[in-house]
């Protein structure tokens, strides 16, 4: 049994919505593999804050459950935050279903989630150690669904400004070129966390200190260590760190250099065209590298993952990566 659902870009890419069905009612949510909790805007959202959202009814679902005094709190690190009660319903992605999987109605949500009406939610695919639900931490949609996957894996095939997929219990091998390449995870802290060995700036030498990364779908740019994003930018003359802007910005005329990030023996190259991200509206154009702010781990988000087709290996706790 396997799932195939389709991935759709914001404007600029900005985030992938894709339509999920709970307790027959559907709704289109963030996949953020950087989290692990399933949430939704519902009729327990203040109707100030669910504006133009598709809310979740659960008194219209036979299938809704209440677990009773249960409740969740997430803050994510762009500041945007939510927080609620918890049931349980029937949830299907791309045609498989999970019964009884944790559905997380937001009593709460921060505003940058009231202003995104194309958002209804995020459906987590962290590690369920992440997740926040107390008195009893849940599990994600991907944990529960893992017995029943032929492989227990997910896969992403995330586009530019065109729509993508998320593929569940199956690798399709007509989505990329090439074999996959594996590099171990270390989900100890709930992440799809590994070692990247090095980078490359342009057709430049492969060089830099190996260091810790997370696989992140639900993270618009590639946020890497400030010694790695100053000698990037110190290849596009016009480059300067702008404080309105939010980031490293450039000449939209300037021709933007690729990123080779060399994982074991993969060399995954993000071509320049994607690290032109977004055009700001003055001539200058916004960076899809920016910097990690010092967390201590690189995010690889959507503009590493749009170059990629990458493998989300639950079973054997690794990363598959191929060019496509
Ligand atoms: O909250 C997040 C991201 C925010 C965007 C959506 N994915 C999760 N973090 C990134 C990984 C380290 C912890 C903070």
């Amino acid at each position: 049994v396997g799932g195939d659902v389709t991935a759709t870009p914001e404007s600029d890419d900005n985030e992938y919505l894709c339509p999920v069905t709970i307790g027959g009612q559907t709704l289109n949510l963030d996949f953020d593999s950087g989290s692990s909790d399933l949430w939704v805007f519902s009729t327990s959202t203040p109707s100030s804050e669910q504006q133009s959202h598709t809310i979740y009814n659960p008194a219209k679902s036979s299938t809704f459950k209440e677990l009773n005094g249960f409740t969740w709190q997430i803050s994510y690190g762009d500041g945007s935050g939510a927080s609620g009660t918890v049931g349980t319903d029937t949830v299907t992605v791309g045609g498989l279903t999970v019964k009884n999987q944790a559905v997380e109605l937001a009593t709460a949500v921060s505003s940058e989630f009231v202003t995104d009406s194309a958002n209804n939610g995020l459906l987590g695919l962290a590690w369920s150690n992440l997740n926040t639900v107390e008195p009893t931490q849940q599990q994600t949609f991907f944990a529960n669904a893992g017995p029943q996957l032929q492989q227990n894996v997910f896969t992403a095939d995330l586009r530019h400004d065109q729509p993508g997929s998320y593929d569940f219990g199956f690798i399709d091998t007509s989505k990329f070129q090439g074999n996959l390449n594996y590099v171990p995870v270390d989900n100890s802290q709930g992440f799809w966390q590994f070692t990247v060995d090095g980078y490359a700036v342009g057709d430049g030498a492969t060089g830099g200190n190996s260091f810790s990364a997370i696989a992140d779908t639900g993270t618009t740019l590639l946020l890497l260590d400030d010694n790695i994003v100053s000698d990037y930018y110190s290849q596009i003359s016009s480059a300067q760190n702008s404080n309105s802007a939010g980031g490293f910005v450039f000449d939209c005329t300037e021709d933007v250099p690729d990123l080779t990030l060399q994982i074991g023996d993969y060399a995954a190259v993000v071509p320049g065209s994607l690290l032109n991200f977004s055009q700001n509206g003055d001539g200058t154009c916004f960076g899809g590298i920016q910097s990690d702010g010092g967390q201590g781990f690189a995010i690889l988000g959507d503009v590493f993952l749009k170059a990629q087709f990458t493998v989300f290996d639950q079973g054997n706790v690794q990363l598959g990566f191929a060019p496509k």
